[in-house]
């Protein structure tokens, strides 16, 4: 199952206040720094002080070192939904006791307790274990230093390079076939994981450059050299191969594909749209991601050079002077074209062959 868009939205949005270098990490820190622990509400809703039990109220603003000082009492403390100002402190939070949980320790047991009935996450700072924890829709997110978050980052920029590479080379492959009008839709689907696979390393890695905030910047440039061409590649194949077959090819439901079934090119050809085919089913390109590449060739030439020859096959076994009954194509465009196209092909064969 693809995680909950909203959960994670949420969750993210929280890791990004809480992200290294934020004023609200840095009071988190000191706590975990002066080895003392902490329970605080990220926010005040009504059913929050429903669930409050002695303690004081105050109204301060929001500062590391107000946060570290008041944490040093005994009970939690309650901060205004904008996490700006400090409402309560030592509080005795009074959860009900039948939510099941699985932390141990009453501290966490009790911050699990109050983000699952309130709904409002609650971040805490163990004593004992030196964490810190995000509470929020049910589930515990350890807060990672940056080091352990460049770690896993690092590593994620490692597989997205070689599957990069990967990419390049089933997208050489399949302009090897669409030269020899050889595509399957297994040909196309193939490259359509690759892509996906890509994206959701893409995802990941953006989701760590939001956990590492301002740590996160150099990674940020990172993801997007890495991203360099891809979203053209995909806007591409959905111009070459949409409506064909009866199906309306589309990379987009690709992100509802659990990993494994994204490993089997017929649930990935099902899920791109060719939902009767059979694999081997042979389709063909209209030529707008090949004709891309030809140069000074401008977008509004490629789509009437489609429009009349109708695939990249048509186009390919135009002569000079069939391509001029396009519009606009004089003799010397249609020259231009011409041997744009043949560099075209045998650029697609050394590429594949070599
Ligand atoms: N219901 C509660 N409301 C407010 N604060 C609480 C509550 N339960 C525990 N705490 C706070 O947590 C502190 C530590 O409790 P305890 O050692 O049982 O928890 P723990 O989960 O093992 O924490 P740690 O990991 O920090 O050792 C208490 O002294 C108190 O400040």
């Amino acid at each position: 199952m693809a995680p909950d868009p909203a959960h994670r939205d949420r969750e993210l949005s929280y890791l990004a206040l809480l992200a290294p270098g934020t004023p609200l990490r840095d009071g988190f820190e000191r706590i975990l720094r002066g080895r003392t622990g902490a329970l605080v509400i990220l926010g005040d809703t009504a059913q929050v002080f429903e669930l409050c039990s002695g303690g004081f109220e105050l109204d301060v603003p929001y500062t590391p070192t107000a946060l570290r000082e008041l944490s040093k009492m005994d009970g939690g403390i309650v901060m205004t939904s904008a996490l700006d100002r400090i409402v309560r402190a030592g509080v005795q939070f009074v959860p009900d006791p039948q939510l099941e949980t699985v932390e141990t320790g009453t501290r966490h047991r009790t911050a699990d307790r109050m983000s699952r009935q309130t709904g409002v996450p609650v971040a805490t700072v163990s004593a004992s274990m030196s964490t810190i924890a995000l509470f929020i829709d049910g589930t515990r997110r350890p807060l990672q230093t940056s080091e352990q978050i460049m770690t896993r980052a690092n590593q994620a920029v490692q597989t997205l390079e070689r599957y990069r590479e990967r990419l390049w080379q089933v997208t050489a492959r399949l302009s090897a076939l669409e030269v020899e009008d050889q595509v399957t839709i297994k040909d196309l689907a193939l490259v359509a994981q690759r892509w996906e696979m890509i994206r959701r390393l893409q995802q990941e890695l953006g989701d760590y450059v939001i956990e590492l905030g301002t740590d996160g910047r150099l990674l940020n440039l990172q993801l997007h050299e890495l991203g360099a061409g891809l979203d053209d590649l995909r806007e591409l194949l959905e111009l070459d191969y949409h409506d064909n077959e009866g199906a309306t090819f589309t990379l987009a439901p690709l992100t509802e594909l659990s990993t494994a079934r994204l490993l089997e090119p017929l649930d990935v050809a099902r899920g791109v749209g060719f939902v009767n085919q059979h694999l081997d089913t042979r389709i063909s390109a209209r030529g707008f991601r090949q004709l891309a590449q030809i140069n000074r060739l401008p977008a509004a030439y490629i789509s009437r050079l489609v429009d009349h020859f109708g695939n990249l096959q048509g186009v390919f076994g135009a002569t000079t002077t069939e391509l001029q009954e396009v519009e606009g194509v004089g003799e010397s465009r249609a020259r231009i074209i011409r041997e744009g196209l043949t560099r075209l092909a045998e650029s697609v064969y050394s590429e594949h062959l070599g």
